[in-house]
Parts: C-alpha cells; structure tokens; sequence
C-alpha cells in the first residue's frame, strides 16, 4: 500500500517514511484549506484532516496522510502545536497530535499580524528554511527533538490507533 503525505515539505515526508519503510511514501501539495498559520488546537487539527482527506482520494488502495502545525493559547501564552491525520483506503480518520513547546513572548506580535512561524523562526534563529529542517521544537528543544522526530512520533500514533482498531 501507498502512501500519499499532504506536503512537500522534507521533515513530513521522511517522518512518514521512517515509520513506514517498507512502504510507497509520497508527498505531493494540497491546500491545508485553514489558514497559512492555524491558531488553535482545533484548526490545525481539521488543517491535517483536511489535507489527508484529500491525499486519500488521489489513488486506490493509498492511505492519506496530513501533518499540520500552528500555534495555540494554553492560558495567555502561545504554543507550538502540532497534529496529524491519517485516512485509510476504506476512508476511516485516525486522529493524533504532537509535542508542543512555549514559543517566545516577542513572537506573538508577529503572529498576530499574520506572520508566518516558518519566516519568524527563520529570522529569530538567524538560519534559513528552519520548518524544512530542525524546525522551531528543535530550535527550542537544543536540537533533543527536531521536527521530523517530532512528526513521526505523530505517525507512530496514527499507525499504532490504526492497527489496534481495524480488528475490533
Ligand atoms: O509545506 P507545508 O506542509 O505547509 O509545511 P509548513 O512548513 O508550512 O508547515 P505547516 O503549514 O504545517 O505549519 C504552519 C506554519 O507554521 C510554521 N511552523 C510550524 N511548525 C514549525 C516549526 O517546528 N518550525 C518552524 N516553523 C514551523 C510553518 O513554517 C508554517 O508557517
Ligand atoms: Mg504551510
């Protein structure tokens, strides 16, 4: 079986094919169809649904995936959120989110103005193209857990809830 990730971004299609590498893993582009920088738990969750649903149809027999991150208010402060969809070919959705971590005070400004995190983090870090590589948790994390680790512990969720509810 196939499968097709919502993106092409390098962090999420080797995230899925680390978790499944005996398997077809694709990434092709679909619009995540919330906003460029979701803002809460639950944008970011129907920002995967959304792009899994959508992978899912392209081919038979292909599972789709999504992997979607944002930010989100826990009390007054932002945090980064992460979550993933899975769509089986018969079309069940599996559903499960990520690590999160405190972003800084000072970007919740540039946030606000619609700002992307990719492009503040870029600049903060002084690097170029972080959310393809280490990404923001591995920025703050001190490189512990980058992005793509962070993504395939997502996926291993997802593969894991999969194989215990098919055969109940
Ligand atoms: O091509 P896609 O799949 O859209 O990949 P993306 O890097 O844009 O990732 P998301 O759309 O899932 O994330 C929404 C925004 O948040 C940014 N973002 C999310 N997590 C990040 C991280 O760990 N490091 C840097 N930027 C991050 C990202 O760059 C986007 O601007
Ligand atoms: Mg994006």
């Amino acid at each position: 079986m196939k499968f097709i990730v919502g993106s092409k971004n390098p962090t999420k299609v080797n995230a899925v094919s680390s978790i499944f590498p005996d398997n077809e893993v694709i990434g092709i582009e679909v619009p995540s169809q919330v906003s460029s920088q979701p803002f809460s738990d639950e944008e970011t969750l129907e920002g995967a649904v959304n792009r899994a649903k959508q992978c899912a149809k392209v081919e038979n027999n292909s599972a789709g995936i999504g992997l979607e991150g944002g930010v989100m208010y826990v009390g007054d402060r932002l945090y980064l959120c992460n979550w993933g969809a899975l769509v089986t070919p018969t079309g069940t959705i599996y559903t499960a989110s990520g690590a999160r971590v405190l972003l800084p005070k000072e970007m919740e400004k540039p946030l606000k103005q619609g700002i992307e995190l990719g492009v503040i983090m870029d600049q903060y870090a002084n690097k170029t193209g972080v959310s393809k590589k280490e990404g923001a948790i591995g920025i703050f994390t001190n490189n512990q857990l980058t992005r793509q680790e962070m993504f395939a512990q997502v996926v291993t969720l997802l593969k894991g809830q999969w194989e215990y509810w098919q055969n109940k």
